[in-house]
């Protein structure tokens, strides 16, 4: 089949990809020239484990190319629209410039018995929006929205093999062409008994944002616990375990520490939030804002504790960061907390000196008044306090003995909960970590 994917960016670059290896005839299509000419020489324009490799193999078999030009989308089955719905500035609200401006773009190229399919997260109702204006521009082409999870870090494996297909198809008898185009796209994942929901537009666009607004509303969650443990001396970490062995509650997204950042979660929940009031439901979503103000009281929490160990003033003194993308497997610096604190500590006078595996570069970029380093032992190097703010296995797994070697006071900050407090502590480090007792 000979599919679109408008928009390369973290989540079109990887779907073009895995849509060439379930054997499909494949365009890539994005405005930015930069990275088309990247992804063309099978060069990952961002870190993601296994894409590379994706991306080199898929290349080769010649099923897959990549284009600034939208004629070079002309003749595809199904078009997929892959682009940001990032937070306008100043507001909550989702900016739909550029979903708006790819679809007007692809309608030039758009032909009867084609497929307009979103993928993009996007405020509910933008997908009947879009298909009055598909239908109205080229009558006979359709629009369904298939919205997609995957995650960063994962996102191969979550694009090849997702553990939900969710469909939001035209009403009618549009929704059997829309269902049967889909099928054929995603035929092996289908075939292997991948659970599929089949909806109207705005039940699958909600979908998206639900699933966001409850994975954000976990980790607010177990992090309000955490400022209660802070309080009364209890630990978070063993609550976490210890509800979480109830699969009513489960384990996973109860990781307690700094709070979601990233280009989705922060910007979705607000996102959903402001389409709520102007649907005149903003009530229902109130609890949202507290999962906001909970999750970024935690930044501000962990700047105060950086200060409390540097002996209550971090004028002057020398604070490593480790760790700058938002998680870690990952060079996606939106609306990372660490380079939020990195920034808050510097403020405050600290000297800081940030460190990451993947993406410094983008910090750089983005953050040119922070100082970098190329390694956990240069940033360390005579620090005062070490903060481990995005829980690479790399910091995870260093040894406090002869990283204690590097810096002027073993003080360690477990900003993710994510080291081994004993070995920590057995080597000499003043531990802390939020929602836990010193070590
Ligand atoms: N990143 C994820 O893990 C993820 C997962 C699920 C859903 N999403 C959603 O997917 C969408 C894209 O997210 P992303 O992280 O890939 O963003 P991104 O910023 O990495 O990529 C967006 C890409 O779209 C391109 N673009 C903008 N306008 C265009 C146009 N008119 N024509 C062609 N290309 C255009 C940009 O140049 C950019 O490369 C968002 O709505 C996001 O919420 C993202
Ligand atoms: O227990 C946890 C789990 C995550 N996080 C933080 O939460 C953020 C988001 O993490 P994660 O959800 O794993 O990463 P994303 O790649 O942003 O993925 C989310 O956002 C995507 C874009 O919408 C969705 O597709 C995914 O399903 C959804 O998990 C990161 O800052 C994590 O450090 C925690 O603090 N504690």
């Amino acid at each position: 089949m000979k599919i679109s994917v408008i928009g390369c960016g973290y989540l079109g670059a990887v779907h073009a990809a895995s849509m060439a290896e379930l054997g499909h005839d494949v365009v890539g299509i994005d405005v930015d020239r930069a990275k088309i000419e990247l992804l063309s020489q099978a060069k990952a324009p961002f870190f993601e484990p296994g894409f590379e490799e994706l991306l080199a193999r898929t290349l080769e078999t010649g099923r897959l190319r990549f284009s600034t030009e939208f004629a070079d989308a002309a003749g595809a089955s199904v078009h997929f629209v892959c682009v940001g719905t990032p937070q306008k500035r100043g507001e909550y609200a989702a900016d739909m410039r550029y979903v708006q401006g790819a679809v007007e773009s692809l309608l030039g190229v758009l032909a009867p018995g084609e497929l307009v399919v979103g993928k993009s997260t996007v405020p509910v109702g933008t997908a009947a929006a879009l298909a009055e204006l598909v239908a109205g521009k080229v009558p006979g082409a359709l629009l369904a929205w298939n919205p997609e999870f995957l995650r960063e870090g994962f996102a191969v494996q979550d694009t090849l093999h997702p553990d939900r297909l969710v469909y939001g198809l035209p009403a009618g008898p549009d929704a059997d062409t829309a269902r049967r185009l889909l099928d054929e796209v995603y035929a092996t994942i289908v075939e292997r008994g991948t659970p599929k929901v089949e909806s109207d537009y705005a039940t699958a666009e909600m979908v998206k944002t639900a699933a966001n607004s409850f994975l954000a509303t976990k980790i607010s969650f177990i992090n309000a616990m955490a400022e209660l443990c802070e309080a009364t001396g209890a630990d978070v970490k063993l609550l976490a375990d210890a509800i979480g062995y109830d699969d009513r509650i489960g384990r996973k997204f109860l990781n307690a520490g700094l709070g979601f950042g990233g280009g989705c979660l922060p910007k979705d929940i607000r996102a959903f939030m402001a389409r709520a009031g102007e649907l005149g439901a903003d009530q229902a979503l109130t609890f949202l804002r507290e999962v906001d103000n909970i999750n970024m009281r935690r930044r501000i929490r962990m700047v105060e504790l950086a200060r409390e160990v540097c002996d209550g003033s971090l004028l002057g003194k020398r604070v490593a960061v480790l760790g700058a993308a938002f998680k870690p497997d990952s060079d996606d610096i939106r609306d990372s907390p660490a380079l939020n604190v990195a920034a808050q500590l510097q403020l405050q006078g600290a000297v800081v000196r940030v460190t990451d595996p993947a993406a410094v570069e983008n910090s750089r970029r983005l953050w040119p008044q922070l100082d970098y380093a190329d390694t956990a032992e240069e940033a360390a190097e005579r620090a005062d306090a070490v903060l481990v703010l995005t829980e690479w296995k790399q910091y995870r797994e260093l040894d406090p003995v002869a990283f204690g070697t590097v810096v002027r006071q073993k003080r360690v900050l477990d900003g993710r909960n994510a080291l081994d407090r004993d070995a920590w502590t057995a080597a000499g480090w003043a531990y802390r970590a939020l929602g836990r007792r010193a070590g």
